[in-house]
């Protein structure tokens, strides 16, 4: 974890920006692509969510690294069988930054996931989550069935909403919280974390009487949002309006649910970043991790 000089955490660009699409270098063609996920990141869960709600499982393979981020990387379960964790079925990998050398051998930057990865050109499409959501919700559309072809998360009466919220959401919220988490100095975190709650209070205001965040359909804003507000304890109590709708969302929407692993996700964050948790304790709660309906 690399931090500014003054405390604070500061989320580099992606640097794989190509897209699929029918015109392009990359075609929308069943069994193409693979995405390369952890459980544990809230970017590349979002893409796990979008690929089911589209039922694109067909379309574009998975496999899922282990928790256990450590000097290396995300490793493959052929260095850390962790459960639910996958060996690259591509390359047998021993770690996300071999996929990353393999594609660009002086490659400097961070070895994230999500990755989506091209087996036709033996090369990385694109390493953005909100720009991997935008081709799933479209590139395949005319290879699926009506119902699946139908949905639609980016609906372009609702878009310029959409990217309003996902802008104040993506600063304050989504990237928020590792501001807050990882800072290393009281005046980047408070500068961090009041905002948070700030917009906690925002989203509190926004999803009272209501079951999505924007219109009364389900859009990226709230995939966008809903895996960071898994992770928020604090939700639970003093938000009643966002906790429903969490719950709703994970109760009634396997896309969610299933896409979610909290084993995973607590295990990263306790056991990756020792200059926070130095003893590498994960909490056994709060049980259980999502309260019914
Ligand atoms: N902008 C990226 C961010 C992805 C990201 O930061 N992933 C983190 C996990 S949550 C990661 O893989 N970090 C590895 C590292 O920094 O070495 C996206 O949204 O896809």
């Amino acid at each position: 974890m690399k931090l500014e000089a003054d405390g604070s955490f500061k989320r580099k660009a992606s640097t794989f920006r190509d897209s699929i699409s029918l015109d392009g270098e990359f075609t929308p063609d069943k069994g193409r692509y693979h995405l390369y996920v952890s459980y544990a990141c809230p970017w590349a869960t979002r893409t796990l969510i979008v690929r089911k709600l589209k039922g694109l499982e067909d379309f574009i393979g998975v496999s899922v690294v282990s928790p256990h981020m450590g000097s290396d990387g995300w490793p493959f379960a052929s260095v850390d069988p962790f459960p639910a964790a996958d060996v690259d079925p591509l390359h047998d990998s021993n770690h996300v930054k071999d996929l990353y050398f393999k594609v660009q051998p002086d490659y400097s930057g961070r070895f994230t996931v999500p990755v989506l990865w091209d087996k036709k050109q033996s090369t990385i499409v694109n390493n953005e989550s909100s720009e991997i959501i935008r081709m799933f919700n479209t590139a395949f559309n005319h290879l699926l069935p009506k119902d699946k072809a139908e949905i639609d998360i980016y609906p372009e009466a609702h878009r310029a909403e959409i990217d309003e919220i996902n802008d104040w959401v993506y600063d304050t919220v989504n990237n928020g919280v590792y501001k807050s988490g990882f800072a290393t100095t009281q005046s980047a975190y408070e500068a961090a974390v009041v905002p948070l709650f700030n917009s906690l209070d925002r989203l509190e205001k926004i999803l009272t009487g209501k079951d999505y965040l924007v219109g009364d359909q389900l859009t990226e804003a709230d995939i966008r949002l809903l895996v960071t507000i898994c992770n928020i304890r604090t939700i639970r109590d003093g938000y009643p309006a966002i906790h429903l709708w969490m719950r709703k969302l994970y109760w009634n929407k396997p896309e969610f649910k299933d896409t979610c692993n909290f084993e995973h996700i607590k295990t990263h964050y306790y056991w990756s970043h020792t200059t926070i948790n130095p003893h590498r304790i994960v909490p056994k709660g709060p049980v259980p991790d999502i309260l019914p309906l």
